[in-house]
């Protein structure tokens, strides 16, 4: 299979599971599954790939014997096997109904009691299963709500055929809205994820890859994939953050890693109201300094929308623009990527920034004005492609972000092997 430079066109890999916005974790919480279903309705109505029914089926499905499905079915593990290619033709990315983690899949990186207790949890039996939601923090944040394990498996099952895609060759960069749960640990719920589909899938190209990078403009630090990988030189786990009496609280520019990983977590710790430019003019060159560094074989990019101008919980003011232009950047290095969602609470504007940069991996270029699609009445009055800044203050001084910089910089120059 051709080998894209990052010029040619790079070949998408999309997976989405028809289910997903259905899950609810509470009336209420920020947290809203449905914005997964409202970024897949855009994309299929702005004709970036066909739309997949419950049983997997398209209107541009292969059938079994279609070369293309033997290709990608034998090049790949028995997930793929259960697929149902819905490569059609003209569309500019080939979209799948990922096969669901199972506990086997999960046990990769989680503890058999906490996958045990995730299959068997309910919103009745949490207060007691969970000793008072202390035990495994399944409370306010981490609900324990109706279906929970399945909404865990779609979206590391998302994350794991992503991996494997990638590593079969079947495609350039692959794509899992559902997955960047970065906050969930190995024995614990945090920060509405459960189980960290990022670790999962990180393990699988681990498997092909000597070294993978991990970068994450999630406004929340990724914590749980920092410490999954604090000690190993084998993934680089690279975090933009709000920094500052915000959750979770770590995420310091001195967390660099230990024993075999100092120097392999970098973290870059930002204040509220940082703008496109500030941002880009502290990412670029960090990102370009890792790539030169350290030679990664692939890159995992978690795209969490909360870092988002007018974001409900995030507090930062990036345009739609600017968002997208760290999936543009990364995407230029022309190695293997998988791009994962993550937080994001003003739904709209989720379903917006993950629509734009579906196109962006696609090389497709979207009208700003959006088709007609299945949630129009959300994205009124304007009804446009867009996120605006405001004009709340940018609390990152130049010196401040130059500091933060240097010092990144700095280890980069230093990295022990
Ligand atoms: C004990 N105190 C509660 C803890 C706390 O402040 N939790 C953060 C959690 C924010 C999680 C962000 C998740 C994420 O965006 O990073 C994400 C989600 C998926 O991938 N990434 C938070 N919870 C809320 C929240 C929870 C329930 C209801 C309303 C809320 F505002 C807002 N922010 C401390
Ligand atoms: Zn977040």
């Amino acid at each position: 299979t051709p080998t894209a430079s990052s010029s040619n066109p790079r070949r998408v890999a999309y997976f989405y599971d028809p289910d997903v916005g259905n899950y609810v974790y509470y009336l209420g919480h920020p947290m809203k599954p449905h914005r997964i279903r409202m970024a897949h309705n855009l994309i299929v109505n702005y004709g970036l790939c066909d739309d997949i029914d419950e049983t997997g089926e398209s209107e541009g499905s292969r059938s079994v014997n279609d070369p293309i499905v033997q290709e990608y079915a034998e090049g790949d593990g028995e997930r793929a096997k259960t697929e149902r290619l819905t490569g059609s033709r003209g569309k500019s990315m080939q979209v799948f109904r990922p096969r669901r983690a199972d506990r086997g899949d999960m046990t990769k990186f989680h503890s058999d009691e906490y996958i045990e207790l995730l299959e068997k949890v309910t919103p009745e039996t949490a207060e007691y299963l969970t000793g008072g939601g202390v035990r495994c923090l399944i409370g306010e944040d981490c609900p324990a709500f109706e279906g929970l394990f399945e909404f865990c498996s779609i979206s590391a099952g998302g994350t794991i055929a992503a991996a494997e895609t990638l590593n079969s060759g079947a495609a350039d960069i692959t794509i899992n809205w559902a997955g960047g749960l970065h906050h969930a640990k190995k024995t614990e719920a945090s920060g509405f994820c459960y189980v960290n589909d990022i670790v999962l899938g990180i393990l699988e190209l681990l498997r092909i890859h000597p070294r993978v990078l991990y970068i994450d403009v999630d406004v929340h630090h990724g914590d749980g994939v920092e410490e999954a990988f604090y000690t190993t030189d084998r993934v680089m786990t690279a975090s933009f953050h709000r920094f500052g009496e915000f959750f979770p609280g770590t995420g310091d520019v001195r967390d660099i890693g230990m024993k075999r990983g100092k120097g392999y977590s970098i973290n870059v710790p930002l204040r509220d109201g940082i703008r496109d430019d500030s941002f880009h003019s502290i990412f670029k060159p960090i990102i370009n300094s890792i790539i030169e560094h350290y030679q990664p074989g692939a890159i995992v990019l978690q795209m969490g929308a909360d870092s988002l101008a007018g974001d409900k919980l995030g507090g930062f003011n990036l345009t739609l623009q600017g968002h997208a232009e760290c999936a543009r950047f990364v995407k230029a290095f022309g190695l293997p990527v998988m791009m994962l969602g993550g937080g994001g609470y003003t739904t709209k504007n989720v379903a917006r920034a993950w629509t734009y940069e579906t196109a962006v991996m696609c090389g497709k270029e979207l009208d700003e004005n959006l088709p007609y699609n299945q949630y129009m009445e959300y994205y009124g009055p304007r009804y446009k492609l867009e996120v605006l800044s405001n004009n709340t203050d940018d609390h990152n001084h130049p010196e401040y972000l130059d500091a933060i910089k240097r010092s990144v910089l700095h280890n980069l120059k230093n990295l022990p092997h």
